[in-house]
């Protein structure tokens, strides 16, 4: 028997990449490199790089995915939307692991989670095309527990929990919405599922996160693009890398008393 929760200590780490394309799109250049910054995010300690291809193509561009996956030394985990186009895409480029995401054309970033329950057939059947391929499909959705029993009826055999109310939330909601997460981590742990998390997490609201055993990697990408304006990029994956283990390690050492 391990004294240790699930996935013990090991919480792996997602660099999102996306918004190095941004700067790089800014100017129509080809630096920053994203490709470059994934592999030396990888160097630095990445456990996964995360990419978002939006079907309009605003920061990733489908160059930088084929660029990429040849020559990534951990694994892709590829967001994209629920499209016959993207899941074409996705099924020409076997990255090891597809998120599927909502998108909206004039969102500002991702707003939500998916909604397996409203599009469940359109959902299963991607996620069916999808591992007839070999890729593992992950879905974005809310720390919802309806949300969470849809995911698992739909064949995908991970979830990403959507931390975005959690990230903007202060004072009472905050405590909340953190609560909602480890609820949902729990159900979908229960449920047998792999649960990540991600969206709005940065180097000071991430412990808490971090800290839930049954949360086994986290997809992080503006705060540390943005530390990284400071702090050099390797620095920056490193210093959010840390914090995470060191958050996890703090909880289950506390258990052992
Ligand atoms: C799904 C999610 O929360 C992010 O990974 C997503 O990529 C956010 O979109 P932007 O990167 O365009 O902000
Ligand atoms: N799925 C979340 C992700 O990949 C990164 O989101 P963010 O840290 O850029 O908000």
């Amino acid at each position: 028997m391990s004294y240790l929760q699930p996935n013990g200590p090991v919480i792996d780490l997602g660099v999102n990449i996306d918004h190095v394309a941004t700067l790089r799109n800014a100017r129509g250049t080809d630096y920053p490199d994203p490709v470059r910054a994934a592999l030396l995010a990888e160097q630095a300690g990445a456990d996964v790089i995360t990419l978002h291809l939006r079907e309009d193509r605003r920061h990733i561009k489908d160059a930088d995915v084929l660029a990429l996956r040849p020559q990534l030394m951990t694994r892709m985990n590829l967001e994209a939307a629920v499209t016959p186009e993207m899941i074409d895409f996705a099924c020409l480029v076997k990255p090891q692991d597809v998120c599927l995401v909502p998108e909206r054309r004039a969102e500002v970033t991702t707003e939500g989670g998916l909604d397996v329950i409203r599009h469940f057939d359109q959902v299963r059947a991607a996620v069916r095309q999808l591992q007839g391929e070999g890729i593992r499909v992950s879905l974005f959705i809310d720390p919802d527990e309806e949300q969470i029993k849809a995911a698992a009826q739909a064949g995908a055999p991970v979830i990403e929990l959507h931390t975005g109310r959690y990230a903007e939330a202060r004072g009472a909601e905050l405590a909340h919405e953190l609560a909602r997460i480890e609820a949902g981590a729990r159900l979908g742990a229960a449920r047998g599922l792999k649960v990540n998390a991600g969206h709005g997490l940065h180097y000071t609201n991430v412990q808490a996160i971090a800290a839930i055993a049954d949360i086994g990697e986290l997809n992080i990408g503006h705060a540390i693009v943005a530390h990284a304006v400071f702090a050099g990029w390797e620095n920056a994956v490193r210093e959010i890398k840390a914090i995470m283990v060191a958050a996890r390690l703090g909880t289950q050492l506390a258990r052992l008393g």
